[in-house]
């Protein structure tokens, strides 16, 4: 299976913000999303899971292969660890729940609800939903908010591991995991060139 993106223009509020993207990947592969605030790295990350149409381009990826991490974690709050996980799981058709637990150093709050966790917590919580997804695309979006120094290294460790399973990963992420095997695309020299007035481009409103 192969990510495969060509000419992509994409927008957000009925803005454009990207446009010509080009990019693959293999299984194994990871490529992180570089650029500024802004930018439209999310946009392109709902794009490419299908959240939103694109303005033209091509998106070839089999169906159902995505599992997206976004900024909020969608857990059910009053539902505990385990049994978020088991949700999901059971929406994905299967996965390892307990597997997961341990993975993401999650065993000693199985049972403690969502709600109550903290930020670190949750995010630990919503990054081991990926594991119980057995998707093979992984696209995150800033996946390492809220996680401390040993908690980011163990979700690295955690993506190698995909990665060394077949699997792929799409990341927009301003620091560096340490993936040394990641490829970086810096979305700058993608940036619609057609603005609408007040979103930041003088230059071109100047000829609007
Ligand atoms: N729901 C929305 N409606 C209209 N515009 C939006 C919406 N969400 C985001 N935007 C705008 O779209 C642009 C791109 O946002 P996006 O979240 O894709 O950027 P980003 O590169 O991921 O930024 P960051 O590094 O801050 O996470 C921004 O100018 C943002 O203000």
């Amino acid at each position: 299976m192969v990510l495969h993106v060509d000419n992509l223009s994409c927008a957000r509020g009925g803005v454009p913000l990207l446009e010509g993207v080009t990019l693959s990947l293999v299984p194994g592969q990871a490529l992180v999303l570089r650029g500024p605030n802004g930018c439209g790295k999310t946009t392109l990350l709902r794009t490419l899971a299908g959240l939103q149409p694109p303005l033209a381009g091509q998106i070839s990826l089999p169906p159902d292969a995505v599992a997206y991490a976004a900024h909020a974690d969608g857990l059910k709050s009053t539902l505990s660890v385990a049994e978020n996980l088991r949700f999901w799981a059971a929406i994905y058709g299967g996965g390892d729940v307990a597997g997961a637990i341990a993975r993401m150093n999650l065993t000693q709050l199985a049972d403690r609800a969502a709600q109550n966790l903290s930020a670190g917590q949750k995010r630990r919580l919503g990054l081991a939903r990926l594991l119980v997804t057995g998707r093979p695309v992984w696209m995150l979006d800033e996946p390492t908010v809220s996680l401390d120094a040993a908690s980011v290294a163990l979700f690295a460790d955690v993506v190698r591991d995909h990665l060394a399973e077949g699997g792929m990963a799409l990341m927009a992420t301003h620091i560096d995991l340490g993936i040394s095997e990641a490829r970086v695309l810096d979305l700058s020299p993608f940036k619609a060139r057609l603005r609408a007035p007040g979103t930041g481009d003088s230059f071109d409103e100047a000829f609007l």
